[in-house]
Protein backbone atom coordinates (compact mmCIF):
# COMPACT_ATOMS: atom_id res chain seq x y z
CA UNK A 1 0.00 0.00 0.00
CA UNK A 2 1.26 3.01 -0.43
CA UNK A 3 1.59 6.00 2.14
CA UNK A 4 -0.84 7.88 -0.95
CA UNK A 5 -2.97 6.67 -3.59
CA UNK A 6 -5.46 8.49 -5.86
CA UNK A 7 -7.38 7.10 -8.64
CA UNK A 8 -8.76 9.44 -11.40
CA UNK A 9 -9.54 12.47 -8.59
CA UNK A 10 -11.60 15.29 -10.45
CA UNK A 11 -12.52 18.62 -8.68
CA UNK A 12 -15.36 20.81 -10.51
CA UNK A 13 -15.66 24.47 -9.48
CA UNK A 14 -18.74 24.97 -10.85
CA UNK A 15 -18.35 24.00 -14.58
CA UNK A 16 -14.58 25.02 -14.26
CA UNK A 17 -12.92 21.61 -13.88
CA UNK A 18 -9.43 22.36 -12.05
CA UNK A 19 -8.84 18.96 -11.45
CA UNK A 20 -9.11 16.62 -14.49
CA UNK A 21 -8.94 12.82 -13.60
CA UNK A 22 -5.39 12.53 -12.35
CA UNK A 23 -4.36 9.26 -10.88
CA UNK A 24 -0.69 8.44 -9.15
CA UNK A 25 0.76 7.26 -6.02
CA UNK A 26 3.46 7.75 -3.64
CA UNK A 27 5.31 5.29 -1.70
CA UNK A 28 6.34 5.64 1.89
CA UNK A 29 9.69 7.79 2.66
CA UNK A 30 9.63 9.62 -0.76
CA UNK A 31 9.55 13.29 -1.61
CA UNK A 32 7.26 13.61 -4.02
CA UNK A 33 6.54 16.77 -5.90
CA UNK A 34 3.58 18.56 -8.09
CA UNK A 35 5.32 20.73 -10.31
CA UNK A 36 2.58 22.97 -12.13
CA UNK A 37 2.57 26.31 -13.48
CA UNK A 38 -0.07 28.88 -12.21
CA UNK A 39 -3.83 27.53 -11.97
CA UNK A 40 -2.44 24.52 -12.58
CA UNK A 41 -4.78 21.93 -9.94
CA UNK A 42 -2.09 21.60 -7.41
CA UNK A 43 -3.32 23.60 -4.60
CA UNK A 44 -6.41 22.24 -5.14
CA UNK A 45 -5.33 18.69 -5.21
CA UNK A 46 -3.29 19.19 -1.76
CA UNK A 47 -6.61 20.33 -0.17
CA UNK A 48 -8.40 17.47 -1.19
CA UNK A 49 -5.82 14.78 -0.01
CA UNK A 50 -5.74 16.82 3.12
CA UNK A 51 -9.46 17.20 3.59
CA UNK A 52 -9.91 20.40 3.46
CA UNK A 53 -11.75 19.90 0.01
CA UNK A 54 -14.31 17.67 -1.34
CA UNK A 55 -13.23 15.82 -4.20
CA UNK A 56 -16.26 15.68 -7.03
CA UNK A 57 -15.22 12.38 -8.00
CA UNK A 58 -12.49 9.79 -7.54
CA UNK A 59 -11.04 7.83 -4.85
CA UNK A 60 -8.19 9.16 -2.86
CA UNK A 61 -6.25 7.40 0.47
CA UNK A 62 -3.69 8.55 2.47
CA UNK A 63 -1.86 6.33 4.97
CA UNK A 64 -4.91 3.50 4.09
CA UNK A 65 -7.42 6.23 5.46
CA UNK A 66 -9.97 6.92 2.52
CA UNK A 67 -9.92 10.98 2.60
CA UNK A 68 -13.77 11.07 2.05
CA UNK A 69 -15.26 8.48 4.76
CA UNK A 70 -11.74 8.81 7.50
CA UNK A 71 -11.49 12.19 7.46
CA UNK A 72 -10.49 12.69 11.08
CA UNK A 73 -7.99 9.45 10.71
CA UNK A 74 -6.64 11.16 7.91
CA UNK A 75 -6.17 14.28 9.81
CA UNK A 76 -4.24 12.64 12.61
CA UNK A 77 -1.71 11.12 10.90
CA UNK A 78 -0.66 13.92 8.27
CA UNK A 79 1.20 17.24 8.74
CA UNK A 80 0.24 20.18 6.49
CA UNK A 81 1.87 23.65 6.00
CA UNK A 82 0.04 26.23 3.52
CA UNK A 83 1.29 28.88 2.01
CA UNK A 84 -0.44 31.44 4.39
CA UNK A 85 1.34 31.97 7.51
CA UNK A 86 -0.96 30.49 9.89
CA UNK A 87 0.87 31.28 12.89
CA UNK A 88 -0.83 33.30 16.22
CA UNK A 89 1.52 36.76 15.99
CA UNK A 90 0.54 37.59 19.43
CA UNK A 91 1.81 34.25 21.04
CA UNK A 92 5.49 33.28 21.38
CA UNK A 93 6.90 30.49 19.19
CA UNK A 94 6.69 28.02 22.16
CA UNK A 95 2.65 28.65 22.69
CA UNK A 96 2.10 28.23 18.86
CA UNK A 97 3.76 24.87 19.35
CA UNK A 98 2.58 23.58 22.41
CA UNK A 99 -1.30 24.81 21.14
CA UNK A 100 -1.14 22.68 18.19
CA UNK A 101 0.57 20.25 20.60
CA UNK A 102 -2.57 20.04 22.68
CA UNK A 103 -5.12 19.96 19.73
CA UNK A 104 -3.18 16.88 18.20
CA UNK A 105 -3.19 15.15 21.27
CA UNK A 106 0.04 14.84 22.10
CA UNK A 107 0.48 13.10 26.11
CA UNK A 108 1.11 16.71 28.00
CA UNK A 109 4.53 15.24 29.86
CA UNK A 110 6.45 14.94 26.49
CA UNK A 111 5.03 18.61 24.95
CA UNK A 112 7.97 20.22 26.20
CA UNK A 113 10.47 18.02 24.92
CA UNK A 114 9.35 18.02 21.46
CA UNK A 115 8.75 21.22 21.26
CA UNK A 116 12.45 22.62 22.38
CA UNK A 117 13.43 19.19 20.15
CA UNK A 118 11.74 20.34 17.18
CA UNK A 119 12.36 24.25 17.86
CA UNK A 120 16.17 23.55 17.84
CA UNK A 121 16.16 21.19 14.54
CA UNK A 122 14.75 24.45 12.64
CA UNK A 123 17.75 26.39 14.66
CA UNK A 124 15.03 28.20 16.39
CA UNK A 125 15.30 26.94 20.36
CA UNK A 126 16.70 30.62 21.22
CA UNK A 127 13.72 32.20 20.30
CA UNK A 128 11.03 29.80 21.82
CA UNK A 129 9.85 32.68 24.18
CA UNK A 130 10.07 35.51 21.58
CA UNK A 131 6.49 36.51 20.41
CA UNK A 132 5.85 35.19 16.68
CA UNK A 133 5.12 38.90 15.36
CA UNK A 134 9.06 39.46 16.15
CA UNK A 135 9.91 37.32 13.41
CA UNK A 136 10.91 37.24 9.41
CA UNK A 137 9.33 34.94 6.81
CA UNK A 138 11.67 32.40 7.01
CA UNK A 139 11.74 32.46 10.66
CA UNK A 140 7.88 31.83 10.91
CA UNK A 141 8.31 29.12 8.00
CA UNK A 142 10.85 27.41 10.24
CA UNK A 143 8.29 27.38 13.10
CA UNK A 144 5.23 25.72 10.49
CA UNK A 145 7.01 22.83 9.45
CA UNK A 146 8.69 22.03 12.77
CA UNK A 147 4.95 22.88 14.44
CA UNK A 148 3.66 20.45 11.57
CA UNK A 149 5.73 17.98 13.33
CA UNK A 150 4.36 18.01 16.72
CA UNK A 151 2.12 14.89 16.42
CA UNK A 152 4.72 12.93 14.38
CA UNK A 153 2.56 12.57 11.20
CA UNK A 154 3.75 9.68 8.75
CA UNK A 155 3.09 12.21 5.67
CA UNK A 156 3.89 15.68 5.39
CA UNK A 157 2.00 18.00 2.91
CA UNK A 158 3.57 21.22 2.14
CA UNK A 159 2.04 23.94 -0.21
CA UNK A 160 4.98 25.80 -1.70
CA UNK A 161 7.28 25.52 1.22
CA UNK A 162 9.80 27.91 -0.10
CA UNK A 163 8.04 30.41 -1.55
CA UNK A 164 9.14 33.85 -1.03
CA UNK A 165 11.92 32.75 0.84
CA UNK A 166 15.62 33.86 0.66
CA UNK A 167 18.36 31.44 -0.60
CA UNK A 168 19.66 30.68 2.75
CA UNK A 169 16.22 29.53 3.91
CA UNK A 170 15.54 27.73 1.23
CA UNK A 171 18.60 25.43 0.91
CA UNK A 172 17.90 25.29 5.06
CA UNK A 173 14.59 23.96 4.38
CA UNK A 174 15.92 21.68 1.60
CA UNK A 175 18.62 20.06 3.65
CA UNK A 176 15.67 19.77 6.71
CA UNK A 177 13.10 18.15 4.21
CA UNK A 178 16.03 15.76 3.09
CA UNK A 179 17.27 14.87 6.29
CA UNK A 180 13.42 14.06 7.87
CA UNK A 181 13.21 11.75 4.97
CA UNK A 182 16.18 10.02 5.53
CA UNK A 183 16.37 9.63 9.68
CA UNK A 184 12.53 9.38 9.96
CA UNK A 185 11.27 7.63 6.64
CA UNK A 186 8.47 10.48 6.81
CA UNK A 187 6.43 10.83 3.28
CA UNK A 188 6.29 13.94 1.83
CA UNK A 189 3.94 15.65 -1.04
CA UNK A 190 4.76 18.95 -1.87
CA UNK A 191 3.01 21.51 -4.63
CA UNK A 192 5.71 23.36 -6.21
CA UNK A 193 6.25 25.83 -9.18
CA UNK A 194 9.90 26.03 -8.59
CA UNK A 195 12.04 23.51 -10.77
CA UNK A 196 15.10 23.94 -8.69
CA UNK A 197 13.16 23.07 -5.63
CA UNK A 198 11.55 20.01 -7.42
CA UNK A 199 15.08 19.10 -8.69
CA UNK A 200 16.90 19.35 -5.66
CA UNK A 201 14.70 17.47 -3.26
CA UNK A 202 12.28 15.71 -4.73
CA UNK A 203 12.80 11.68 -5.24
CA UNK A 204 10.03 11.82 -8.27
CA UNK A 205 8.12 14.73 -9.57
CA UNK A 206 4.62 14.55 -11.59
CA UNK A 207 4.25 17.58 -13.95
CA UNK A 208 0.55 18.69 -13.71
CA UNK A 209 -0.57 21.54 -16.34
CA UNK A 210 -4.76 22.35 -16.64
CA UNK A 211 -5.37 19.88 -14.09
CA UNK A 212 -4.06 16.94 -16.21
CA UNK A 213 -0.62 15.45 -14.76
CA UNK A 214 1.52 15.40 -18.14
CA UNK A 215 4.01 12.85 -16.76
CA UNK A 216 5.61 11.02 -13.52
CA UNK A 217 8.70 10.05 -12.90
CA UNK A 218 12.27 10.71 -11.66
CA UNK A 219 14.15 13.72 -12.44
CA UNK A 220 16.51 11.73 -14.86
CA UNK A 221 13.27 10.23 -16.47
CA UNK A 222 11.35 12.96 -17.15
CA UNK A 223 14.40 14.10 -19.15
CA UNK A 224 14.94 10.68 -20.73
CA UNK A 225 10.88 10.52 -21.43
CA UNK A 226 11.07 14.13 -22.71
CA UNK A 227 14.37 14.19 -24.87
CA UNK A 228 15.66 16.89 -22.99
CA UNK A 229 18.91 17.83 -20.98
CA UNK A 230 17.45 20.58 -17.98
CA UNK A 231 14.13 19.45 -16.19
CA UNK A 232 12.97 23.25 -17.29
CA UNK A 233 13.31 21.81 -21.17
CA UNK A 234 11.18 18.95 -20.14
CA UNK A 235 8.74 21.74 -18.23
CA UNK A 236 8.28 23.65 -21.06
CA UNK A 237 8.24 21.24 -23.85
CA UNK A 238 5.04 19.57 -21.90
CA UNK A 239 3.45 22.84 -20.68
CA UNK A 240 4.65 25.26 -23.65
CA UNK A 241 5.23 28.51 -23.25
CA UNK A 242 1.72 30.52 -22.79
CA UNK A 243 1.39 32.33 -19.94
CA UNK A 244 -1.50 30.94 -17.53
CA UNK A 245 -3.90 33.09 -15.30
N1 LIG B 1 -12.66 28.31 -5.00
C1 LIG B 1 -12.48 28.38 -6.32
N2 LIG B 1 -13.49 28.72 -7.15
C2 LIG B 1 -13.31 28.74 -8.49
N3 LIG B 1 -12.15 28.45 -9.11
C3 LIG B 1 -11.11 28.12 -8.34
C4 LIG B 1 -11.21 28.06 -6.91
N4 LIG B 1 -9.99 27.68 -6.41
C5 LIG B 1 -9.19 27.54 -7.48
N5 LIG B 1 -9.85 27.79 -8.63
C6 LIG B 1 -9.29 27.70 -10.00
O1 LIG B 1 -8.83 26.38 -10.21
C7 LIG B 1 -7.60 26.38 -10.95
C8 LIG B 1 -6.55 25.63 -10.15
O2 LIG B 1 -6.22 26.41 -9.00
P1 LIG B 1 -5.11 25.95 -7.95
O3 LIG B 1 -5.07 26.98 -6.87
O4 LIG B 1 -5.36 24.55 -7.57
O5 LIG B 1 -3.81 26.03 -8.85
P2 LIG B 1 -2.28 25.97 -8.46
O6 LIG B 1 -1.66 24.98 -9.39
O7 LIG B 1 -2.12 25.73 -7.01
O8 LIG B 1 -1.79 27.43 -8.85
P3 LIG B 1 -0.79 28.47 -8.13
O9 LIG B 1 0.58 28.00 -8.43
O10 LIG B 1 -1.12 29.73 -8.87
O11 LIG B 1 -1.14 28.50 -6.68
C9 LIG B 1 -7.26 27.84 -11.21
O12 LIG B 1 -7.70 28.16 -12.54
C10 LIG B 1 -8.06 28.60 -10.19
O13 LIG B 1 -8.44 29.87 -10.67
Amino acid sequence: MGAIEVENLKKKYHKFTAVDGISFSVEEGEIFAFLGPNGAGKTTSLKILTTILHPTSGNIRVNGYDVLHKKNDVRKSIGVIFQDNSLDDKLTAYENMEYHAVLYKVPKEEIRERVDKLLGNVELLDRKNDLIKTFSGGMKRRIEIARGLIHTPKVLFLDEPTLGLDAHTRAFLWEYIRDLKENSNLTVFLTTHNLDEAEKIADRIAIIDKGQIQTIGTFEQIKKMTGTNTLEQAFLKLTGHEIRN
